[in-house]
């Protein structure tokens, strides 16, 4: 239980890789905030796990799970958020995971597209919740940081898109600008001690991701099969988790702020393996 007593936040967390963090987080222990938006305002696939059920599923682990119901594209309603975190716990917050993300299936819909092909819209798709919620969160967690002076965690969920062409051009530019983000939030807040990292997956076999590739919504430049057989051998959603907890429990973590890191590579270094348990090869 190496993080017991901390206090953590993991934005999007229903499903998929903040399912898998969040999970991980309160097997270590953590009193885990785990975010989503309200299923009475959108549309819920039955088939997909829910929030309530992370929130479970990480107290049933040794941790401590809260649900609380955000949109991370409403800055009021993330406000909200962190003055619950710190109201609950005497202005405490050790470790914010930025993952939300809005946009799997536009990127299936649009797949078979050229940009000028597509609306405008499917950039604001991409990069609200995506890009400008990661900001937006990282600055209200970043006042709480600051305010306590004890250092600090921040992981934002990148991708691969970051440094090569994949999936879409506005995907590609906003994970870019993700590791940006992670390297000059990294800048401002070292004089704090507070680390701040971009955490690069390779393919993960989420339940959305993988339900949409065997319906075959995905165009890509890989036939259908080679994309089945990428994410059916992808990590699980916890693989990531394993390396947010490797990276929180580091005494010297501080020598990786503004860092682009691949899960991957983070296995091999602090010696971690899937849940499955398979060593993962770097991309
Ligand atoms: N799936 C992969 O193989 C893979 C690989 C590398 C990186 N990534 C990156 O990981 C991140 C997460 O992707 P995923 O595949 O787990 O996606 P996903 O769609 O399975 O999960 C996204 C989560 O964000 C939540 N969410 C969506 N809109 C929200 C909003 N407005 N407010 C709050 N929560 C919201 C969803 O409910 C869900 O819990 C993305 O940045 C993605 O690019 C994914």
């Amino acid at each position: 239980m190496s993080l017991k007593g901390k206090v953590a936040v993991v934005t999007g967390a229903s499903r998929g890789i903040g399912r898998g963090i969040a999970l991980q987080l309160g097997e270590a222990g953590a009193k885990v905030y785990v975010t989503g938006r309200d299923p009475k305002n959108r549309h819920v696939d039955s088939e997909l796990p829910t929030l309530e059920k992370t929130a479970e599923e990480i107290t049933e682990r040794g941790g401590q799970g809260v649900l609380v119901y955000v949109d991370q594209s409403d800055d009021s309603q993330v406000k909200a958020l962190f003055e619950k975190v710190a109201s609950e716990n005497n202005g405490r917050l050790d470790i914010l995971v930025n993952n939300a993300f809005s946009a799997v299936y536009a990127i299936a819909e649009n797949s078979a597209k050229k940009f000028w092909e597509t609306e405008p819209s499917l950039w604001d798709e991409l990069n609200n919740v995506g890009l400008r919620g990661y900001y937006v969160t990282s600055l209200y967690a970043a006042r709480l940081f600051v305010k306590n002076n004890s250092g600090g965690l921040i992981v934002n969920v990148s991708s691969r898109g970051g440094s090569s062409y994949l999936f879409n051009v506005p995907y590609g530019v906003g994970k870019a600008a993700v590791d940006r983000l992670a390297a000059d939030t990294a800048h401002e807040l070292k004089p704090f001690n507070v680390t701040v990292v971009s955490l690069v997956p390779g393919a993960v076999r989420t339940e959305l991701v993988i339900k949409l590739v065997d319906e075959e919504k995905f165009h890509t430049e890989l036939p259908p099969e080679e994309l089945k057989k990428r994410f059916h051998s992808g990590e699980t959603i916890e693989f990531p988790g394993k390396a947010v907890v490797a990276l929180a429990t580091d005494p010297k973590v501080l020598e990786k702020t503004g860092k682009i890191l691949k899960t991957a590579d983070l296995g091999k270094e602090y010696g971690f393996k899937d849940i499955d348990g398979r060593e993962i090869p770097t991309y």
